[in-house]
């Protein structure tokens, strides 16, 4: 377990959805920088993850796990990383108010750049060219130039990741995600929207609540900042390599790009090069599992990933579609469960409810997602388990990219804010509408 197998025996392993990088050199030259870059998190506050992973794990925490499908180096700007930052910090407030359970707060964000493809390409108009997979690996222009894969990337995303992460530690430390702003979250769109007013309202008893503990005195830390974490999929090799260091306190390795890392429903291979290197970190980590995973293979993954069974070290995130969960997931926790495997149970309700609109646009019904969630909670309710938590691609923009919601958002619309590179992502409204919703299952959860 302490030491890191290297990176030519990783790749031996075979590795999916990685960059054909023309220039070895070059692929040389990015490692060897990244090999003696500081890390961006620190071990410690891997472990103290572990630790509050733990509890969602016994069933006594939640985790909201958010952010883009896949971040730019462009979105790398104070605003962007502000209002995602804000709209998760409301949703959580949401969560843990209405419904009166801890929440774990992950962003994927600082270190979400690499992302795998169901095509190796893209065509436009007759012209064929290499998919692009992230900001990580290549340009989304749509040139030959831009498509090549470039390794100097990935030292621009351990800097952008870098940028990021200080922004979100000063903010969630230095003011910003102190209680007493709750209302301030909300700012402009209050006035517009009905899910807005409600957040008003939530925001006012918790205003009127911490104005009665001011009163008799009462002024903990935890009113003044909050505990986020970051979290991305370990999908390039070099760079999740590069960056795993063995911890001095510990001599144990961790992946330090970041706090949490996953590994998606694309290379989670049993005996393939993802599995193995995250077998090796002492990070919290996820496994993505879509409609097609075995009992079976979930079993073998945890015992290969988690072999000391250890809570809070492995989360399971099912992305099964609104169509499949409620048939599909049972057989799954239900066998993970009789084999007494300690593992966070966390509904990803995005991925598996994607599809392409008339107009090209690839989106998701608000509706899907919100009853892929619904689907999970049953599944869990029915066989006594805990739904730990929530992980969703969202941005705290206006954005149109996914259909339906309160704002009855139509395909006809979503050209007219259309902006991620990848995946579409719930805008504020839906997030913060989906995080009510959520609420109102934990809360009937957690007191039945
Ligand atoms: O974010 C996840 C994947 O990268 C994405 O769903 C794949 O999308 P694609 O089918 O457009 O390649
Ligand atoms: C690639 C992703 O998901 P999955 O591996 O579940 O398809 C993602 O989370 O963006
Ligand atoms: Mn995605």
């Amino acid at each position: 377990m302490s030491s890191i197998p290297d990176l030519a025996s990783l790749h031996a392993l075979g590795a999916a959805q990685q960059p054909s990088y023309p220039d070895a050199a070059a692929v040389e030259a990015a490692v060897t920088t990244l090999r003696t870059a500081p890390p961006l998190v620190f071990a410690g506050e891997c472990d103290d993850l572990t630790e509050k992973l733990a509890a969602v794990t016994r069933g006594e925490a939640f985790l909201l796990q958010g952010g883009d499908c896949a971040e730019t180096f462009a979105g790398v700007t104070a605003d962007n990383v502000r209002n995602k930052l804000r709209v998760l910090l409301q949703m959580a407030v949401v969560l843990t108010y209405a419904a009166k359970v801890p929440v774990v707060k992950i962003g994927r964000l600082a270190g979400q750049y690499a992302k795998p493809r169901s095509s190796d390409e893209e065509t436009r108009d007759g012209v064929t060219l290499p998919a692009y997979r992230g900001d990580a690996v290549n340009g989304y222009d749509f040139t030959p130039e831009s498509r090549i894969p470039d390794p100097q990337r990935l030292v621009d995303v351990y800097n952008a990741s870098a940028a990021t992460l200080n922004l979100v530690r000063a903010f969630t430390t230095g003011g910003y995600a102190d209680l007493r702003q709750v209302s301030t979250w909300n700012t402009d769109f209050v006035r517009s929207s009905p899910i807005g007013q409600r957040y008003e309202a939530l925001a006012g008893e918790i205003q009127s609540a911490l104005d009665f503990m001011a009163a008799i005195g009462a002024d903990p830390d935890e009113f003044h900042r909050v505990d986020f974490h970051s979290s991305h999929e370990a999908l390039v090799l070099e760079y999740e390599h590069a960056l795993t260091r063995i911890d001095s306190r510990t001599n144990q390795p961790y992946d330090v790009s970041g706090h949490f890392v996953w590994i998606g429903e694309r290379t989670r291979q049993l005996d393939g090069a993802h599995v193995e290197l995250l077998s090796h970190i002492r990070n919290p980590i996820g496994v993505k599992l879509g409609p097609t995973t075995s009992a079976d293979d979930a079993i073998a993954l945890a015992s290969k990933l988690n072999p000391e069974n250890t809570p809070g070290r492995l989360t399971f995130v099912t992305r099964f579609g609104a169509k499949k969960i409620r048939d599909g997931l049972p057989e799954l926790v239900e066998k993970v469960t009789a084999a007494g495997l300690q593992v966070a149970w966390v509904c990803d309700p995005m991925h598996g409810n994607t599809f392409t609109a008339s107009s090209g646009y690839k989106t998701r019904a608000f509706e899907d997602v919100a009853d892929e969630v619904q689907g999970f909670f049953d599944v869990h309710r029915q066989l006594g388990t805990w739904p730990g938590g929530l992980h969703v691609e969202l941005t705290g923009d206006d954005v149109t990219e996914c259909v339906g919601g309160g704002e009855e958002l139509a395909e006809m619309d979503l050209g007219s804010r259309y902006e991620s590179v990848c995946d579409p992502r719930l805008n504020r409204v839906q997030s913060l509408e989906l995080a009510f919703h959520v609420a109102e299952m934990l809360r009937s959860t957690a007191h039945s």
